[in-house]
């Protein structure tokens, strides 16, 4: 992230608000999901109804653990590659975490500006879409999201614990987690993934084959670079690139954030139980819809 220090205040600030917050305290209600208090206010939701989209604003949506540091990543390098200058992130990027203030002032910022989000598709500020802003939406497989968001909560020293994974399970399972159900959000951008100004990527994708992957993401943005510098933005952006850079970029948590990158890492938690309840929700949110097809649940989510 090229305004380091700005980047990492902002993940040390919500560290320090961690130290002192119980699990049993880290979550407040909105709008009937749960958000950490650590990172997200109600004052800062009011606030974001007034926040006015451009059509040049590059949106990256995801639920957390789906790779939302690695798209950002990808478009400030596609954003360097083109312009030869490095995308300086002047506020946190994620659209819904800081003071009730950064709207007004992102009004001053140069686009093209990225705005990263967790927020369900319902929850989005309407002028994204009045404005016609250009989304990208990035999901994962279900189980390797459950894993990835389980070992943040109990790797990162600061950040609130829980007793076991089999606890967390049950919390992802009913949506008692930051950013409230996987399958909430799932369902809700169900409807929109054929939208005119949506792009739908998958991280088992991108995983498999990440230069094609950036490609397609620099085509939907409208980014023109050569083969070439495409190699290089896909060199840059592998999971071991990443993380060599991870204290630099993200400091402390870095190493923790990048944890594994891997698919299929569920399979080193899930109990047979829990592979059945997981499956039988899929079933029941996902399973016949074009969104359930595109995650391709057959293939990452069966042992
Ligand atoms: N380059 C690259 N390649 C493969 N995987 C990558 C890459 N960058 C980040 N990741 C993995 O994405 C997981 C973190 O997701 P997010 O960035 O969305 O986390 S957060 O919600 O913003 O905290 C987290 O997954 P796990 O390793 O399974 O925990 C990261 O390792």
């Amino acid at each position: 992230m090229a305004n380091k220090s700005k980047f990492i205040d902002y993940i040390d600030e919500a560290l320090e608000k961690s130290k002192e917050t119980a699990l049993s305290h880290l979550f407040f209600t909105h709008q009937g999901i749960p958000y950490p208090i650590t990172m997200c206010t109600s004052e800062t939701f009011q606030a974001l109804d007034t926040f006015e989209a451009r059509s040049d604003d590059i949106v990256l949506a995801s639920y957390p653990k789906c790779g939302s540091n690695w798209i950002l990543h990808i478009i400030s390098e596609l954003i360097f590659a083109e312009s030869n200058k490095k995308y300086e992130y002047p506020e946190f990027p994620i659209l819904e975490c800081g003071d009730p203030e950064k709207y007004q002032r992102m009004k001053q910022f140069p686009s093209p500006r990225i705005l990263a989000t967790h927020l369900h598709y319902d929850k989005l500020p309407a002028s994204i879409f009045n404005n016609k802003a250009k989304i990208l939406v990035i999901f994962r497989n279900p189980k390797d999201t459950a894993v990835s968001f389980f070992h943040f909560h109990n790797d990162v020293p600061d950040i609130p614990s829980y007793g076991s994974w089999d606890e967390f399970f049950r919390h992802f399972m009913k949506g008692q987690v930051s950013w409230g159900s996987y399958f909430d959000f799932a369902i809700n951008w169900n409807k929109h993934l054929d939208d005119e100004n949506v792009k739908f990527i998958l991280y088992e994708d991108l995983k498999k084959n990440l230069t094609a992957g950036i490609k397609q993401i620099a085509e939907f943005f409208g980014f023109s670079l050569t083969g070439e510098q495409i190699e290089t933005v896909s060199a840059q952006s592998t999971f071991q690139a990443m993380r060599a850079k991870s204290q630099e970029t993200h400091g402390a948590v870095g190493p923790f954030l990048f944890r594994k990158g891997e698919v299929g890492d569920w399979k080193n938690l899930f109990s047979e139980t829990q592979n059945k309840e997981m499956d039988e929700k899929f079933q029941e949110c996902l399973a016949g819809t074009p969104l359930g097809a595109k995650l391709k649940y057959e293939s990452y989510c069966h042992a």
